[in-house]
């Protein structure tokens, strides 16, 4: 069975599914391949091993409906268009558990570096600008014992909530699709509607999934109604903002600060205004870029390959309708 993997993994993980007899062929790049290279790599494939974002779309699953499995690099599955898989018949496998500590460690950097300027401050020294500052000068805001609201508490809110709790005796309040009754009752979190989350919220952390429904939720509505001490912080998909209304809001002053780990678009321009601001601070979407977490991933991955060679079903499935006897597609 042959295996196309479409950007550079660790060496150990290649050579772990060459042990199992797979012919593993590695487009020896950082770069995200053009949609046509990966299609064509793809028709020489049986499945495809994807690290980073892709053009998944339906172009790409009709040119290359002769997968047998599409692996991810990620937990989020915004970039492939899964009803195409579906349809098709290829099953495809994330990477849910293994990176949610590392993003939630991201998110509570952001969280902590935001509510003391800290880019803001290191640029200043790196432009010699280091200056004994005025008493009253760039100050920031202290988070203990505020209020930190999620938006999507799932595996990595939960993680966040947790050490925001330990750390800060933060006070937790949430809106989900549904109740977490594992943070109600380990930490006391509040389930909330939306309203009330802008509202109440000291820090707004967003960790939802994107989807129709949450992209743009966070909009100019939304940021007149939080609180103007407030920060907002997001580590989970840059189009659950809208950007263009956060720069406005931080320019009006109708919140206090933003922390952001993904961007709409990425990678974020140089002139982007929000990198000039002090009260502000960007990654880019480095939530899961650990040496142990992305081994952990590709581990995952690979793992969910080994499946689909042995003729069992994936793991870490995501459209299990593949395995359903009847569904729409194929026959
Ligand atoms: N910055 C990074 O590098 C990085 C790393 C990993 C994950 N992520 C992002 O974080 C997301 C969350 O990952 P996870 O493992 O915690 O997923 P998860 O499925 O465990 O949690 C997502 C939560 O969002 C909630 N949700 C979905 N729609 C909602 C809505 N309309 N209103 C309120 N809540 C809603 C769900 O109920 C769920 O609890 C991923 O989908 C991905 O986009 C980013
Ligand atoms: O969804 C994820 O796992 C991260 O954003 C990496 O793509």
């Amino acid at each position: 069975m042959k295996v196309f993997v479409s950007r550079r993994i660790p060496g150990e993980v290649i050579r772990f599914m060459e042990q199992y007899g797979l012919e593993v062929t590695c487009n020896d790049s950082d770069e995200r391949m053009q949609q046509n290279d990966l299609i064509e790599a793809c028709k020489k494939a049986d499945i495809l091993f994807n690290v980073g974002s892709a053009d998944l779309d339906a172009r790409f699953m009709e040119s290359c409906q002769h997968l047998k499995g599409i692996v991810l690099t990620s937990v989020g599955y915004d970039h492939i268009d899964l009803n195409s898989a579906t349809y098709y018949g290829i099953p495809v496998s994330n990477t849910p558990d293994v990176l949610s500590k590392s993003t939630a460690d991201t998110a509570f950097l952001l969280m902590l570096a935001t509510s003391r300027k800290a880019f803001y401050q290191a640029r200043q020294i790196e432009k010699g600008a280091w200056k004994n500052n005025g008493f009253l000068d760039e100050l920031g805001i202290e988070i203990n014992g505020k209020t930190l609201g999620i938006y999507g508490l799932g595996r990595i809110g939960l993680e966040l909530a947790k050490m925001a709790k330990d750390a800060f005796g933060m006070k937790i309040i949430y809106n989900n699709r549904s109740r977490n009754m594992e943070a109600e009752q380990l930490l006391n979190a509040r389930y909330v509607d939306f309203g009330e989350l802008l509202s109440q919220s000291d820090v707004l952390s967003v960790h939802s999934n994107l989807t129709p429904e949450t992209q743009y939720r966070f909009n100019r509505d939304s940021f007149r109604k939080m609180k103007k001490t407030s920060i907002f912080i997001n580590t989970a998909r840059g189009k659950i903002h809208h950007e263009p209304d956060l720069i406005n809001a931080l320019k009006e002053g109708e919140i206090w600060g933003a922390g952001l780990d993904v961007t709409d678009p990425e990678p974020m321009l140089p002139d982007n205004p929000l990198l000039q601001m002090s009260n502000v601070c960007v990654l880019p979407h480095i939530g899961s870029a650990t040496i142990e977490t992305r081994m952990a991933m590709a581990n995952v991955a690979a793992h969910n390959i080994i499946a689909v060679f042995r003729g069992e079903k994936m793991p870490q499935i995501v459209n299990k309708e593949v395995y359903d006897e009847v569904r729409p597609g194929k026959i």
